[in-house]
């Protein structure tokens, strides 16, 4: 993966059309794949499920799926998204009562495991797990839609994770999930985060190309 990865969130693709749309938006350049898993119970709205993700890959996609589970319980959804072809998954640890061996079982399975923290939830959880996860995703809206406004207060959090996975020396992406637009981008990227969620403002959009080159133009003009 490159040094900074767009990932579009398919939740504000159009559903009828998915194939398509996932297919023009990594033409258009995006790098992964974010598919917003939700069950109306960990949070209130329901989307898709593993045969989404095997109905991507028979379509002939190719590129890194990066399932972001908000569900609960995750144990049995892990083994169908693994098998499904997903490359990463994440969950969120207050969703999960066996934390250490969710991730064992997304690594067993071949793929990458990502930790999932809420606006309000401390960063505690990575204290004995750090060195077992790949991906520390921040949400900087509470979970459940897309279209919200970025929470201002994730970009300490983000400022603090960067200093945690710095120190740690290992190669763990830094995810930031939620009202990532192309005019806060730039600000995100200062603080720490490599890997963009972007819903809305890239399937919101008419043309995904122009989305994706303006998000890149502030991440090349960050400093
Ligand atoms: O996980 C979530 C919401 O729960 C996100 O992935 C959103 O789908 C991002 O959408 P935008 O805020 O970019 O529109
Ligand atoms: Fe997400």
């Amino acid at each position: 993966m490159q040094p900074y990865a767009i990932a579009p969130s398919i939740l504000a693709a159009d559903f009828a059309r998915l194939g398509e749309e996932v297919s023009r938006v990594l033409e258009a350049g995006a790098d992964i794949i974010h598919l917003d898993v939700m069950d109306n119970h960990y949070v209130p709205n329901l989307t898709i499920g593993p045969m989404v993700c095997t109905a991507l890959r028979r379509f002939g996609i190719s590129a890194p799926l990066d399932v972001h589970l908000m569900v609960t319980p995750v144990e049995r959804l892990i083994d169908d998204f693994l098998a499904a072809g997903a490359n990463y998954i994440s969950f969120h640890p207050d969703a999960c009562v066996h934390l250490d061996r969710c991730l064992q079982q997304i690594k067993e399975g071949g793929a990458k495991a990502g930790l999932v923290f809420n606006p309000a939830s401390s960063l505690d959880a990575l204290d004995y797990v750090l060195d077992k996860v790949d991906l520390i995703l921040l949400m900087s809206v509470n979970p459940g839609f897309g279209g919200q406004r970025f929470i201002p207060s994730a970009l300490d959090k983000l400022r603090q994770a960067r200093r945690l996975i710095d120190e740690s020396g290992l190669p763990i992406r830094l995810q930031i999930d939620g009202g990532v637009k192309q005019d806060n981008i730039r600000q995100i990227a200062r603080a720490g985060a490599d890997t963009f969620v972007a819903g809305t403002a890239i399937f919101g959009q008419k043309d995904y190309r122009a989305a994706i080159d303006g998000l890149r133009r502030e991440l090349e003009a960050r400093d």
